[in-house]
């Protein structure tokens, strides 16, 4: 087991709760409660743009259960640039906290629940969620480079799924990017890193800092319209990025600086392949699929995911990553 620490600073109910911020729990009569989560902190697993990701031992129910802890730095007086960046994730989680905890799918991390505490001198935003032993699609892409065609089909087919259900809800994942698809061990893909999804009619701008990383992998209306004009077909572009990535190895515009990619997705092009690569009628078929300039013409995740190109061979099993 690893080490586990007494969680702190103290949990700060009435910020919470006025952000709407604390897991809630149906009673027997289907009230709902606010219950505040009582858990024990266990060794870093994890550093992204806005905080750093923990195990930990949640302890709010009768069985301890292995949770992922992302805590954020939630800044009272905004004094740069960087207590902005804060700031406004912050945000962002309080308008979707409850879409997040809402949402129930195999291959979407679970969101457990929200709790911001207060510290001597600042205040912490803690995001549970269920925890994924294994690493993030793009580490292993790092690691590893390019997957087999069949690994790279059973991950598209995964991640079509969780898109699948976000989109039958309306909901545009929007920081689609392979590292934030979680891998455990048996293969299973989990999407993670909601903060920033939104329904289709409550688009807001999203922040610099994570277009700059997402930039890539996103559709170029999500670049050119930053405010309105896009819909679920953004995250099918992204989708397109994650599969090419894994069939050549290379990151979507892979010889481009970010300036360089959004002029050429202005000119309407779209991520190239590599010239050593070589991808059958099949995959070219899907690929067009998926980067259709117009997102009207760009197929959806229930009809990806009957796709001929996704068909596994006969008998296939995930073994590894080159299997
Ligand atoms: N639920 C989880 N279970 C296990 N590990 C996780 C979980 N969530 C995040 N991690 C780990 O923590 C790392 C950082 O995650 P985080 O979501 O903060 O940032 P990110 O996805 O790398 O990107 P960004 O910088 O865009 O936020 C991930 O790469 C992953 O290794």
């Amino acid at each position: 087991m690893p080490h586990m620490q007494a969680s702190d600073p103290v949990p700060s109910t009435s910020i919470a709760q006025k952000a709407g911020l604390l897991s809630t729990v149906a009673d027997a009569s289907g009230a709902h409660r606010v219950d505040a989560i009582r858990w024990i902190r266990g060794e870093p697993i994890g550093k992204g743009t806005y905080g750093r990701v923990y195990l930990a031992l949640s302890i709010s129910t009768g069985k301890p259960q292995l949770v992922a802890v992302k805590q954020v730095d939630s800044p009272q007086v905004l004094r740069d640039e960087s207590d902005q960046r804060q700031a406004r994730f912050v945000h962002s989680v309080e308008r979707v906290s409850k879409l997040l905890v809402d949402l129930n799918h195999p291959h979407i991390v679970q969101y457990l629940g929200f709790q911001e505490c207060l510290g001597d001198y600042s205040r912490v935003l803690n995001i549970f969620m269920e925890y994924v032993s294994g690493s993030a699609l793009g580490c292993c892409l790092r690691e590893k480079g390019k997957f087999s065609e069949d690994v790279a089909k059973f991950f598209t087919l995964q991640i079509l799924g969780g898109l699948r259900y976000l989109h039958s809800r309306r909901i545009i994942y929007r920081n689609l990017k392979a590292d934030s698809v979680l891998l455990d061990r048996d293969g299973n893909c989990k999407l993670s890193d909601l903060e920033f999804s939104t329904r289709e009619d409550k688009i807001n701008k999203l922040p610099f800092t994570t277009v700059q990383r997402t930039l890539p992998w996103m559709a170029p209306e999500v670049i050119c319209h930053q405010k309105e004009g896009y819909c679920v077909k953004a995250d099918i572009w992204s989708l397109g990025c994650i599969l090419l990535e894994m069939l050549t190895g290379k990151r979507p515009w892979y010889e481009d600086e970010l300036i360089m990619i959004t002029i050429k997705m202005n000119q309407n092009k779209r991520p190239p392949i590599p010239p050593d690569v070589i991808l059958s009628d099949l995959a070219m078929n899907f690929q067009n699929l998926c980067f259709a300039i117009n997102p009207d013409e760009r197929e959806s995740a229930s009809h990806l995911e009957r796709h001929a190109y996704l068909k596994l061979s006969n008998g296939w099993r995930f073994q590894g990553f080159n299997g």
